[in-house]
């Protein structure tokens, strides 16, 4: 069977094979004219359904010398693309082809989808993207795993085998097939099943038992039915998959990712999709995920990233991020613009250096009042309704100005002078335009209406709110004292997470004004250049591919002789940018879908936001309400929706916990229960036979814990949960002690043993986890119950808990 398979994996290889020495080569051909410094790259072309794309040289590739620019930019064009493909069939080369269905005679048509990799009844290979055969009429060698024609390697079981004969499991290492795990669906195998309902069992387990490396890998070789079904759940509305730990839910809202560009790709190609996750650990941990499956064109990023132009990276005490969660600050933020449009108690004086020198006029009170009701009335954001208000009180100016100036005095009387008897008012309209003109030219006409009717930035107004116990006084009526005075903190310091949703509300209320598009303008040149870097690293990496090759080295690169922002500029007009990546840069970008990760987490003030990205409402939020561990975070997913979509909205469980086994679930469920007896642990898949353990903690000992345990699971991952409040404490000795250890604010979790938090440890797993001083956790949070169930489900094959006494 080896063999058998090691032919068709030696047909299949050499088409990547070749793509990838193509790509390289016309990249090399290309760099004539590319910049040498490095891009991110953006949203790719699809495999298979594309491939023929990759298969045309671009005009121009072949006379390198003599471009004009038209030339010169589908070259261009030409060098992103098979960049970009380089470095995808780069990405999905290790396990390229890891299934292959077998079906009854007769028991499949061979597909057509693309199906059958022989068409008829022959067997159909499954893999990380479609290739297929160019010469013998686009044949199919190998089957996305997106592809309809993939889906029994999913779902057929030896009771509903759906035509399938058998499933293969084949692994690889590197081009060469080191094992094969087969299951043949008959009435025989569907009556020895032990593990009812699982797909690929033997490949499962063994995935399931491997050590973890510190990143997330795909589970697209041994996807389980009830998974399949979310992942291929239809693009439209809020689906809600709530599952508790380990049953796979950030995995299967990464392929879902993948499925949904791969099915959808006009149109999420052009909208983008956005993944939100708690984290930037976890951002990083999940990160080589959809890369892995050949996608890039989704835009990864935390709460805390939302808000194009702001890094928010300042911690707060979770009281705090609490209260700025809440509805309620919609209103507060409302009032907190309306106070800055100032009523003086007074008339305020202006004096005029041209339109009048020296003459002071009065702006009255009243004047202003009717002036602010004009502009509030227009329903405008306050920037863009500071025209309305400038209009007003120009106009009142003016008319006092011209009274003052333009009144004849003897109008009244009849021995008076040459032009009485006649009318006392002697502008006519084009005059008083005039003068309006001159006032609006004043500067303390234009003084006084910055001061009046500041145009503010999303920034000034949040910052300058809890800047100032007055203005929060007058804004957050709706807070009770201690709660305002909580909020009150020095401007300095940047932006807490919590604050980014109160930025993106400030953003609304406020409007988007020449400023802010200027800003934005800026973002999108920075994004180009990015690009740009990012292509030219990839074209000068593409050397590596072919080394050796002597020739290819003696050619001048272009990345010696252009760059990146002159590479940039020259992108700007056909602007070359991915949905993805100009989606980064506009907070008004509306996605095509958003998928949010450990969703329980977010506050209803975060939750206004990502509707706002997110207007058609196609959303797929995954998490576990039992894990809620952030105060603002949610006991309810109909209390998040219902604002929203009102009952419109799926829910999808998962059940089973493909993470922790039995003997660790069996300890959490203890603390689930205490949480709320009303919910149900997931049922682990497998069993490893080691007992979790419990000691008293001795402090001076726990370096030696750590190290005994580490041994224990070789080259896997050892992770430490301790309490937020003794992380220095506990950590300091560990790290003193402990080779390859990681602590602190974005721990590398490639390293050996971690020493966490649980909040930072919320999302991740490791091979043997040991929690430290469990009392201490939970008495750190009212949501402490939830907190240890998160830290007691994190490990994969050991658990062992140290008891403060
Ligand atoms: N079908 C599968 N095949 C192989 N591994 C799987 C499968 N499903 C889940 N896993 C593995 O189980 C582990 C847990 O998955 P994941 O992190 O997605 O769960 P989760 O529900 O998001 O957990 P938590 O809520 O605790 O963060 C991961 O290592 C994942 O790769």
């Amino acid at each position: 069977m080896s063999a058998e398979y090691n032919k068709r994996a030696a047909q299949a290889a050499p088409h990547v094979g070749n793509y990838r020495a193509r790509g390289s080569r016309i990249v090399k051909q290309l760099r004539g004219d590319f910049p040498r410094a490095g891009v991110r790259l953006g949203s790719l072309p699809a495999f298979g359904r594309d491939a023929r794309a990759v298969r045309t040289p671009p005009r121009g590739a072949a006379a390198p010398d003599r471009w004009d620019p038209q030339a010169r930019t589908e070259r261009d064009s030409g060098v992103a693309l098979y960049t970009d493909q380089v470095a995808q069939y780069g990405a999905v080369e290790a396990g390229l082809c890891f299934g292959r269905l077998d079906f009854e005679e007769g028991g499949d048509d061979g597909g057509d989808d693309g199906g059958g990799s022989d068409g008829g009844d022959g067997p159909r290979y499954v893999g990380r993207i479609g290739i297929f055969d160019e010469e013998h009429d686009h044949r199919s060698l190998l089957v996305d795993w997106r592809a309809p024609a993939a889906r029994p390697f999913y779902l057929a079981t030896a009771a509903s085998p759906d035509g399938v004969r058998r499933r293969r499991h084949i692994r690889t290492r590197r081009r060469t097939v080191v094992a094969l795990d087969d299951e043949v669906l008959d009435l025989e195998a569907a009556r020895e099943s032990v593990h009812e309902g699982l797909t690929g069992e033997a490949a499962l387990l063994s995935a399931l038992s491997a050590s973890r490396t510190g990143r997330m890998r795909d589970i697209v070789e041994t996807i389980q039915a009830e998974q399949d079904r979310i992942i291929r759940a239809p693009l439209d509305g809020v689906l809600v998959v709530q599952g508790g730990p380990g049953t796979g839910k950030t995995a299967v809202a990464l392929h879902r990712a993948a499925y949904l560009l791969y099915t959808h790709r006009r149109e999420l190609s052009t909208r983008a999709v956005l993944i939100v996750g708690p984290n930037e650990t976890f951002l990083r941990y999940i990160g080589q995920v959809l890369p892995s499956l050949a996608e890039t064109g989704v835009l990864l990023g935390t709460l805390g990233d939302l808000f194009p132009g702001v890094i928010a990276r300042r911690q707060e005490p979770a009281a705090v991020a609490e209260i700025k969660g809440r509805p309620v600050m919609a209103e507060v933020l409302a009032a907190a613009v309306r106070d800055r449009q100032r009523l003086p108690d007074e008339p305020l004086p202006i004096t005029l250096e041209t339109a009048a020198q020296g003459e002071t006029l009065y702006l009255r009170p009243a004047t202003v009042r009717a002036a602010r009701e004009r502009a509030r009335r227009s329903d405008r954001p306050h920037n863009l309704a500071r025209a309305i208000f400038d209009t007003e009180i120009v106009h009142a100016l003016a008319t006092q100005l011209a009274e003052t100036i333009g009144t004849d005095p003897y109008a009244d009387d009849p021995l008076g002078g040459d032009d009485a008897p006649g009318d006392g008012f002697l502008f006519d309209e084009s005059d008083l335009a005039e003068i309006r003109r001159e006032l609006r030219k004043e500067p303390e006409v234009l003084g006084t209406l910055d001061w009046l009717w500041p145009i503010l930035t999303p920034q000034q107004l949040v910052a300058g709110l809890f800047a100032s116990g007055k203005r929060l006084d007058a804004a957050a009526g709706l807070l009770t004292g201690s709660e305002r005075a909580a909020l009150r903190r020095d401007p300095a310091g940047g932006f807490t997470p919590a604050d980014v949703p109160l930025l993106d509300e400030a953003a609304e209320l406020l409007g988007e004004d020449e400023a802010s598009k200027a800003a934005l303008a800026e973002r999108l040149r920075q994004a180009r250049v990015a690009y740009a870097e990012g292509a030219l690293e990839i074209a000068r990496g593409s050397v590596s591919i072919d080394a050796e090759d002597e020739v290819e080295n003696e050619i001048l690169s272009a990345t010696d002789i252009i760059g990146a922002s002159e590479l940039a500029e020259r992108h700007e007009d056909g602007d070359r940018l991915t949905a993805a990546q100009r989606a980064a840069a506009d907070r008004t970008w509306a996605f095509g879908h958003v998928i949010v990760d450990e969703a329980q987490e977010l506050s209803p003030m975060a939750w206004r936001l990502l509707m706002r990205r997110c207007p058609s409402r196609s959303m797929t939020v995954v998490g576990d309400v039992a894990q809620t561990g952030d105060l603002a975070g949610t006991s309810s997913w109909d209390g998040i929706f219902a604002p929203y979509v009102a009952d419109r909205w799926r829910l999808a469980e998962l059940k089973v916990n493909y993470r922790t086994p039995a003997e660790i679930m069996a300890v959490a469920a203890e603390v689930l229960a205490r949480i709320d007896p009303a919910l149900e642990a997931p049922r682990s898949v497998r069993q490893t036979g080691v007992e979790p353990w419990t000691r008293p903690l001795d402090v001076a000992q726990l370096p030696k814990v750590v190290i005994d345990e580490a041994a224990e699971v070789g080259d896997g991952r050892l992770g430490v949960i301790v309490p937020a409040g003794r992380l220095a404490e506990l950590g300091a000795p560990i790290a003193d002690a402990v080779p390859d250890v990681v602590l602190g604010a974005e721990p590398d979790l490639e390293k050996r043993v971690a020493v966490l938090t649980v909040r930072q440890a919320k999302g991740l797993e490791f091979d043997a986890v040991v929690v430290v001083d469990p009392d201490a956790i939970v008495a750190e949070s009212p949501r402490g119950q939830n907190d240890l169930y998160v830290a007691l489900t994190r490990a994969t094959q050991r658990l062992g808990v140290l008891e403060a006494s």
